[in-house]
């Protein structure tokens, strides 16, 4: 009895003495050792890292991939309030386990093992400013981190999030071209936003729940280059020449619609939690091995004479492993895709540029 008593006492102890923030501070892992403990008995699944936790689409993602019955460990990392954001979503009584991780010299250790890394780092746009205008510093940012996925998960799945998408995914292929890791097929642009908004709009005009709707968005993330295929929207749907200029203006300027009504307090978080949660449940399904999973994503791609295109992917055990062609455009759409092409090329090179020069 007394000897049990003593285990329970040292055990408590430990787990104390881990969550302190002076561990943080000295660089070491907290939670790491106690979740050690608790993941003995853990459930299989996959490992999955946030880089950006502690901001606004970090925190509510963390919440919601904490929830995800396929995660089984999950890591957080920012170079800000990781402690507290830890603290909090681990006390949640769902399978996975979570660990925190605090500033660059912890980058490597909250990368090892992962199978799936959510990049939602960088800063956020307010009102008046592009996408473009984030590059500056969020470029760096992403840099920094593709560097470290080089080094210690050159093979995990990796969803970037951090603006402008059209060039930081160029970024990230040439960082992992440098590092002699790049695998095409697990780079994927995140921009399930721009189809759960065009879902959702288009549910308003159709007058039907958007659960039913489902919209093609190719292209990039910016402007003009998000380019709704409302020809090939499911249920088959026919738009006015209005409701069609409507529906493009709308889907394209949803980011800017967020910022402006958020008048400087940033972008959209909790939408895009939602939107980055459902790409990364889909990107574990497909890593399971199911069949069927498809999603948009900005991809290495030969769908365009541009090195990289958001279209459907099929998502499989390696990634996009199958890029789905643009399908049949109406004339509307493919003048659409003119000016995308043109905007996206530009975007490109610039990501490209970064690292090159
Ligand atoms: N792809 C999309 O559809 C989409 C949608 C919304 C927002 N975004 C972009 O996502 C990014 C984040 O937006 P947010 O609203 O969460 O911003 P935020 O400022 O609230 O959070 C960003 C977080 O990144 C962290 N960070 C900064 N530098 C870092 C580094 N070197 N390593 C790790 N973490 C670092 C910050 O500490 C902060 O916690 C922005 O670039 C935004 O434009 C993209
Ligand atoms: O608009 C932004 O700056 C953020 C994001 O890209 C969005 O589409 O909401």
């Amino acid at each position: 009895m007394e000897a049990h008593a003593a285990e329970v006492n040292h055990r408590i102890a430990r787990i104390s003495a881990h969550l302190h923030p002076s561990n943080f501070k000295e660089g070491g892992d907290v939670l790491l050792n106690k979740a050690n403990c608790r993941a003995k008995g853990g459930a299989p699944g996959f490992k999955v890292a946030i880089l950006g936790a502690a901001g606004g689409i970090g925190q509510p993602l963390a919440l919601l991939m904490k929830i995800n019955p396929l995660v089984s460990v999950l890591h957080l990392y920012d170079v800000v309030n990781t402690p507290g954001v830890t603290a909090d979503v681990s006390h949640m009584d769902t399978g996975a386990v979570v660990r925190g991780f605090l500033g660059q010299p912890q980058l490597d250790n909250a990368l090892t093992g992962m199978d799936l890394v959510i990049i939602p780092a960088g800063v956020p746009r307010k009102p008046g400013m592009t996408r473009d205008d984030l590059f500056k510093i969020n470029a760096g940012i992403v840099r920094t981190l593709c560097e470290g996925i080089a080094r210690a998960c050159p093979n995990a799945i990796v969803n970037l999030i951090s603006n402008p998408v059209n060039s930081t995914v160029a970024i990230a292929a040439e960082v992992f071209k440098k590092a002699g890791t790049y695998d095409p097929k697990r780079l994927l642009g995140v921009t399930t936003l721009d189809v759960v908004r065009a879902n959702t709009f288009v549910a308003e005009v159709l007058g039907v729940d958007p659960r039913e709707v489902d919209v093609p968005v190719v292209g990039g993330h910016a402007g003009v280059t998000i380019l709704p295929l409302l020809s090939q929207v499911k249920p088959p749907s026919s738009f006015t020449a209005e409701e069609a200029e409507y529906l493009t203006n709308r889907i394209q300027n949803g980011g800017t619609e967020v910022v402006e009504a958020k008048a400087g307090a940033g972008s959209a978080t909790l939408s895009m939690a939602y939107a980055a949660a459902k790409f990364a449940n889909s990107c574990l399904h497909g890593l399971k091995g199911e069949a069927g999973v498809v999603e948009c994503a900005f991809v290495d791609s030969q769908v365009t004479e541009l090195p990289f295109f958001a279209t459907k992917v099929r998502l499989g055990r390696s990634g996009a492993e199958e890029i789905h062609q643009l399908g049949p455009l109406n004339e509307y759409e493919r003048i659409g895709l003119e000016k995308a092409k043109s905007e996206l090329a530009e975007s490109i090179k610039k990501g490209v540029d970064f690292i090159k020069k």
